[in-house]
């Protein structure tokens, strides 16, 4: 469902409601670059409304649903939502190399059995609502940059497309691992916005900064007032930093 576009920014749907995704899809049509749907929505709603919503806004979708299980249980995942074509489809690198090198041979066949693009595959790092206490109460130690490195050292060797990382990581991610590596960046927040329980945040503008290729951005327009203005405001400021016009 689409390829990546120029301009950086998806809006997240997170929603279980199908006429306001369907309606947010639309009325965001000329202001984002792709829109997100991940496990509330798709636990509801399934392929079906993953249709709707691609249909009514026909943007390029971010399927996040961060698969996490055994190499086998999570290929036949990735094969059972290839048919909905999603630029943009994500794992967990915390469920292992083997587990990601899976994921994307799975991606990869059945993309092309069905004659659709392969997805690029993702592997989240460390959720953005996590921080440095949070990740020891895990039992990991030491600052968060250095789990979200070797993660996403572990998900470049397994063949995976790029990770979803926070901003405050993007430079370190850029340094280690190429330009081409794809840096998907939540926890994005305009000065207006509230952090709500986002814990590693940065504007829109430092994460473009920072080397993020694409900017997930949610409540900060869905809850807005007027998503179509809230969305337009970012835009218009990264376009005034880039031209992204
Ligand atoms: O580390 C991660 C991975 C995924 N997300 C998802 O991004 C959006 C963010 O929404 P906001 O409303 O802008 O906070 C949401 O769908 C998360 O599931 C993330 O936030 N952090």
């Amino acid at each position: 469902m689409g390829r990546p576009t120029a301009n950086p920014l998806f809006v997240a749907l997170d929603t279980t409601d199908v006429g306001e995704a369907t309606a947010l899809a639309a009325n965001l049509h000329d202001d984002v670059g792709g829109v997100k749907l991940g496990l509330e929505f798709f636990a509801r709603h399934g392929h079906k409304g993953v249709r709707e919503v691609f249909r009514a806004g026909g943007l390029p979708l971010f399927l996040d649903l961060k698969f996490h299980d055994i190499p086998n249980t999570v290929a036949g995942a990735v094969r059972a939502v290839m048919p909905l074509a999603p630029a943009l489809l994500n794992v967990h690198a915390a469920g292992g190399q083997a587990m990601m090198a899976a994921a994307r041979d799975s991606a990869q066949t059945e993309a092309a059995r069905l004659g659709v693009a392969p997805p690029r595959l993702l592997a989240v790092t460390v959720p953005t609502s996590l921080d440095a206490e949070d990740l020891a109460a895990t039992g990991v130690a030491g600052p968060v940059s250095d789990q979200v490195r070797r993660l996403a050292a572990l998900a470049h060797a397994a063949g995976l497309d790029g990770v979803v990382c926070s901003a405050l990581e993007a430079p370190l991610l850029r340094a280690d691992l190429g330009p081409d590596f794809l840096l998907v960046t939540p926890g994005v927040r305009p000065t207006w916005a509230s952090a709500d329980d986002q814990k590693r945040v940065a504007t829109p503008r430092e994460a473009l900064e920072a080397g993020a290729d694409v900017l997930v951005i949610g409540r900060p327009i869905t809850g807005a007032s007027d998503p179509h203005r809230a969305a337009r405001r970012i835009l218009d400021d990264l376009i005034a930093e880039r031209n992204l016009a």
